[in-house]
């Protein structure tokens, strides 16, 4: 008996394993772990460092390879040419979001990150529109002003702590002023502000909702769906929304048709401007939680590596100070007479991709992906992720990928995929390019940072809502 069940177990594992015998036309399935009853191949990734996984495991299966994570059949691809071909050239098939069932309670899908179709279409192309280059470079002032604001905030922690700050925190309160000043027009201070309460309670939420999203085991395993909470990420979530309310009441009561002052001023008078518009009123919350997500962790957290990797390289640091020293302060028309910064800014987002695997994509078609005389089929439903991690760290692509070196960027081509690719990559690459310039030039001029301890600054991190350092203090000197 035993061993008739050992058998039928055995046929049903083969029958999972559909890299043994999926193909179409010539092309096959992409290869990967074996794949077991209920868990499917999860017993393979690490749930605190799935980026390490997929890495691990393309090196094993190659750089495009399979792994079926519960009952989701997934696709992952470790590299950025295939990357760029497969979301460029098939734009249409790989371009909607893969939905687990937890995305739901964020957003209802009205937001840009999870939505999909016409809707999605629409407001991203609204969001694009409204972040067109001029309109970027036009936001300089905003950038200045906010970073002249935390310039202050961190004279004021010298001179208190004994020259240690945390900037850590500090980043990440800068970027979420700059993505609030985008979005509402509106300006918070640092300390002890009114506002610091709601600012507060925001965080928390928005952090509990990451924390709870990624404990969501019937999202793979649908047996284990009692142990979802989503009721808690909806609460959280509703708790979040009303942080936008008095924002929005006043935008409305102080729009200026003419001449829109910020995004949201923006998105109402083009969608008042559209008979057809799909976007509603109840949206606006939602659109305008998912652009602060997108936008202030990924490029705070990207200021916080910099700091780290140029306080465990003092050379580095002292290199890029040399180039922007000078009595004239760099703008951003004059992005190309600084190359060494954009080189320790490609190198930063090569080594340390603030969103690691980016978000999820579904291949809507069967079809297949040639790379390098390999033909692959991708069946339609698959889920696929980009790793964009391994991705960056390629050994095939990059000497000693795992080490930072600006100088492997000698000419100003971005050698990474960190804002992904294809028409659902980042919108707002621009901006953060614009931001992590001026933030740069004004930080690295008027300020030197140094580790608080002799030994290097761990340069693995860890995976909350980003891909981010883990927590250090550092020494300022104001250079005068
Ligand atoms: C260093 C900074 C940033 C990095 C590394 C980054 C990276 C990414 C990545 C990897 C994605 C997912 C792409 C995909 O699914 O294939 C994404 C999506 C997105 N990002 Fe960024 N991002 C950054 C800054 C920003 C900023 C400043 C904004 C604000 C305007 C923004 C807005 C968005 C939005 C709205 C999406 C969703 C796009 C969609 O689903 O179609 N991001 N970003």
């Amino acid at each position: 008996m035993i061993f008739i069940l050992l058998i039928v177990l055995l046929v049903f594992i083969v029958y999972l394993n559909k890299n043994f015998y999926l193909k179409k036309n010539n092309a096959k399935y992409p290869n990967g772990p074996l794949v077991l009853p209920i868990i499917g191949s999860l017993y393979r990734v690490s749930f605190k460092t799935p980026h390490l996984s997929f890495k691990n495991l393309s090196q094993q299966y190659g750089k495009i390879f399979s792994i079926k994570m519960g009952c989701v059949e997934t696709i992952v691809i470790n590299d950025i040419s295939i990357l760029q071909k497969t979301f460029r050239d098939k734009p249409t098939i790989f371009q909607q979001r893969f939905w687990l069932p937890s995305f739901y309670n964020v957003g209802e899908y009205r937001d840009i990150v999870f939505s999909n179709g016409p809707y999605w279409r629409e407001i991203k192309s609204i969001l694009k529109n409204s972040l067109t280059k001029t309109k970027s470079r036009s936001m300089e002032d905003l950038f200045n002003s906010e970073c002249s604001k935390a310039e202050q905030y961190i004279m004021k922690k010298i001179k208190e702590n004994n020259n240690i700050v945390d900037m850590m925190k500090t980043t990440k309160r800068l970027l979420l002023n700059i993505m609030v000043k985008f979005l509402f027009n509106i300006s918070f201070e640092y300390d002890d502000g009114s506002l610091s309460k709601e600012i507060f309670d925001f965080v928390k939420s928005y952090n509990l909702i990451f924390e709870y999203l990624a404990k969501q085991p019937g999202d793979f395993i649908p047996l284990l769906r009692p142990f979802d909470t989503h009721d808690k990420i909806a609460k959280e979530y509703s708790n979040l929304l009303k942080f936008f309310t008095p924002f929005i009441d006043e935008t409305l009561k102080n729009i200026d048709k003419e001449n829109p002052k910020c995004f949201l001023e923006y998105l109402l008078i083009e969608i008042e401007r559209d008979p057809n518009s799909m976007i509603k009123p109840e949206s606006i919350p939602h659109i305008c939680f998912s652009i602060i997500v997108a936008g202030s962790d990924t490029t705070g957290t990207t200021l916080e590596w910099m700091i780290l990797y140029l306080s465990n390289y003092p050379n580095i640091q002292e290199k890029l100070h040399c180039e922007i020293n000078s009595s004239h302060h760099p703008t951003l028309k004059e992005k190309k007479n600084y190359p060494f910064l954009r080189a320790v800014i490609n190198e930063t987002l090569r080594i340390s991709p603030p969103a690691p695997f980016a978000l999820p994509h579904i291949c809507s078609e069967d079809t297949i992906v040639s790379f390098n005389g390999h033909d692959y089929f991708f069946p339609k439903y698959t889920q696929i992720i980009p790793n964009l991690y391994g991705a960056n760290r390629n050994e095939n692509e990059f000497d000693d990928p795992n080490t930072f070196n600006p100088d492997r960027h000698p000419s100003s081509t971005a050698s990474h995929v960190s804002y992904s690719s294809g028409p659902r990559s980042c919108p707002g690459e621009n901006m953060a390019d614009d931001i992590l310039f001026v933030v740069s030039t004004r930080l690295y001029k008027y300020f030197k940072f140094e580790r608080t301890t002799n030994q290097l600054y761990d340069e693995y991190g860890v995976l909350t809502k980003t891909l981010t350092p883990k927590d250090y203090l550092s020494k300022v000197t104001f250079r005068s």
